[in-house]
């Protein structure tokens, strides 16, 4: 299991109190899966994936990535371990205006300190999987904004993480050009492995997802 989380409660500050996100909630993601989390604004989708990927650390519950656990780990050592393991795609593609596709994904390689000649190879057959290969020399304003969400795909891919997590990757496209995003993080789940987590408020996007979760108000239930 390369995804495990485990009974894992998530409180922000709320005034005087404190509001509960997310309620001892369980899940696993096995590799080359994908899980969708589908659930309405607010209920509590980011703060599940931002605790997965170690971006926040709970109040309570353990995570564990490829059989690591990650509780009372310091910062660099969850650092190191998310570099090495985990790939994330946020909701904007968060694109370097001056970089093309190709740059925005050797940036990454030069973060984990590999050696460029590897990094260039690699961008490009990433890029390739995700249809962009004659676009590899565009920046990003030269980009649809399906073909700039396969870039932060393909950006996401480039540390080959165990782990993917990918929070609502189509919210600023229509509805075809999102399916085809969908359907493109399907196959290359099963093509390269990854336990792909997809947090999504969007039913049609169902059909990819091997195992479907609902969370409701923190908590989480079959679909
Ligand atoms: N940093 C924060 N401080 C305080 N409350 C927060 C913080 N982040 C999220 N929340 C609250 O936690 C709850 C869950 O938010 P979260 O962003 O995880 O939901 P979501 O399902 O991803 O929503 P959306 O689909 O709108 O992005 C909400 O009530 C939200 O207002």
């Amino acid at each position: 299991m390369s995804l495990l989380l485990s009974d894992i409660t998530l409180t922000y500050p709320d005034g005087d109190s404190r509001l509960t996100a997310l309620d001892q909630i369980s899940l696993e993601a096995e590799n080359g899966t994908v899980t969708a989390v589908l659930g309405p604004s607010g209920s509590g989708k980011s703060s599940l994936l931002a605790v997965a990927a170690t971006l926040i650390t709970p109040d309570s519950g353990t995570v564990t990535i490829d059989g690591t656990p990650t509780t009372g780990r310091g910062r660099g050592a969850l650092t190191a371990l998310r570099r090495e393991r985990v790939g994330i795609v946020f909701q904007q593609p968060n694109l370097l205006p001056s970089l093309t596709a190709v740059e925005q994904l050797q940036v990454m390689a030069h973060l984990d300190g590999r050696a460029p000649r590897g990094a260039r190879g690699r961008a490009e057959e990433l890029l390739t999987a995700v249809g962009l290969r004659a676009q590899a020399h565009r920046r990003p304003h030269q980009l649809s904004g399906g073909q700039r969400q396969r870039v932060n795909i393909a950006r996401a891919l480039m540390n080959e993480p165990t782990v993917l997590l990918v929070d609502e990757p189509t919210s600023a496209l229509d509805h075809e050009r999102g399916a085809a995003v969908v359907g493109l993080l399907a196959e290359l789940t099963r093509q390269r492995d990854t336990a792909t987590v997809l947090v999504t408020h969007d039913r049609t996007h169902l059909t990819e997802a091997d195992r479907v979760r609902e969370v409701w108000d923190g908590r989480l239930r079959p679909a």
